[in-house]
């Protein structure tokens, strides 16, 4: 079975309820009548419901199942301004802003719905950069109890691929934070093998990536990713971690014998761990495009509630894909 049918079987085995806020693109349209159709997920839609549905109409596509929620006619209103409002007063937010919000911008609206539990979870990112959809979440819903930094990471499925749990790959960070700290590499890797039990269900096996394997270059950029490795094995003493490490070392057997003979890690490694989000960033995609792999993401860890982004380069499958995950991480929440 492949890795997305099993989660998407994990997903209708308790089925939660996904807000899809942009409801103006198309691929998001098509992914809703299939999330709906094969029980995936309840799905909730944002707009105008005579929109909404001509989209679906011209599209051919069938949403009868989906809830529309037109911020300008729910009665929940009044209770979201309110609830923006004081959450974001200490920030400047006005109850001027928080109308305007509400009522205008459909991701806010979204995080609003997942806040207040009307939905467990939301899915966007399809026409908005990662920043403008991902503001509001941290804004709003902010780290989860005990937890300080939120982080993006991909499962990456690829084909005929004998390394990694049988082709499938945790990456991380190649959404959110820019250039984290040695500290914050360390936390990444922690959540990261959280994340990796949850959705893959094996164990995690870590490598701290770098441009070095066990000090072959110099440079505080290989410093950087060796204090993290120091500093997660002391924060995190059960994970399977290892760094410095070079892409090869971490994941090929033969490489891993000449480079880090000895390393728990080095050929073996299933989660990967970017020193910053270029590499991140350019990773996942070089893998995704060039590999052809499946490329889930990127999914936040480390948040209160789920949400979860998209590329703008997404496909109707991946939406499909990313709101199965969504709603399996819901039922763990
Ligand atoms: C997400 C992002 C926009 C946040 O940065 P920002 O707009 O400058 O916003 P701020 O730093 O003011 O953060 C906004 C809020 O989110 C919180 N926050 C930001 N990053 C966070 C993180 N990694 N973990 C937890 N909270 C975070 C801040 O604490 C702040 O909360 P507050 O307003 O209650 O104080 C920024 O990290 C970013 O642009 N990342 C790259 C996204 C991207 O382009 N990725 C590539 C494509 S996937
Ligand atoms: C994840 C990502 O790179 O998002 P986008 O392609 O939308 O910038």
């Amino acid at each position: 079975m492949a890795y997305i049918d099993i989660i998407k079987e994990k997903a209708r085995s308790d089925r939660k309820t996904i807000v899809l806020p942009e409801t103006t693109d198309k691929r998001t349209l098509i992914a809703a009548s299939h999330i709906i159709s094969e029980g995936i997920a309840n799905i909730i839609m944002i707009g105008d419901e005579e929109k909404i549905m001509d989209g679906a109409g011209w599209l051919e596509v069938e949403l009868g199942g989906a809830k529309i929620v037109n911020p300008e006619k729910t009665p929940k209103l009044e209770e979201y301004i309110e609830m923006l409002y004081e959450l974001r007063k200490s920030k400047g937010m006005t109850m001027e802003k928080a109308r305007e919000l509400i009522l205008n911008d459909y991701l806010t609206f979204g995080v609003m719905m997942v806040k207040s539990n009307d939905a467990d979870g939301m899915v966007a990112g399809a026409c908005h950069a990662t920043a403008d959809t991902l503001r509001p979440a941290l804004q709003i819903l902010k780290t989860a109890p005990g937890v300080k930094l939120v982080s993006g990471f991909f499962i990456l499925d690829v084909p005929d691929c004998e390394y990694g749990d049988n082709g499938t790959f945790l990456f991380a960070d190649c959404g959110l934070n820019q250039d984290p700290t040695s500290e914050e590499l360390a936390a990444i890797a922690d959540s990261s093998a959280t994340s990796f039990r949850q959705l893959v269900g094996a164990e995690p096996v870590i490598a701290m990536l770098s441009h070095s394997t066990k000090g072959s270059a110099k440079h505080p950029l290989v410093d950087k990713v060796e204090e993290a490795t120091r500093i997660a094995r002391e924060k995190y003493p059960s994970l399977i971690l290892d760094g410095e490490l070079q892409a090869d070392a971490a994941l090929v057997p033969q490489v891993a014998k000449s480079k880090a003979p000895g390393s728990p890690v080095a050929g073996k490694a299933n989660v990967l761990i970017f020193p910053n989000l270029d590499s991140g960033n350019i990773g996942y995609k070089l893998v995704q495009r060039l590999a052809k792999a499946e490329a889930y993401g990127p999914m936040l860890q480390g948040i209160s509630r789920p949400v979860n982004d998209l590329s703008r380069g997404c496909s109707w499958q991946d939406i499909v894909g990313v709101v199965a995950l969504t709603a399996v991480q819901a039922q763990l929440a």
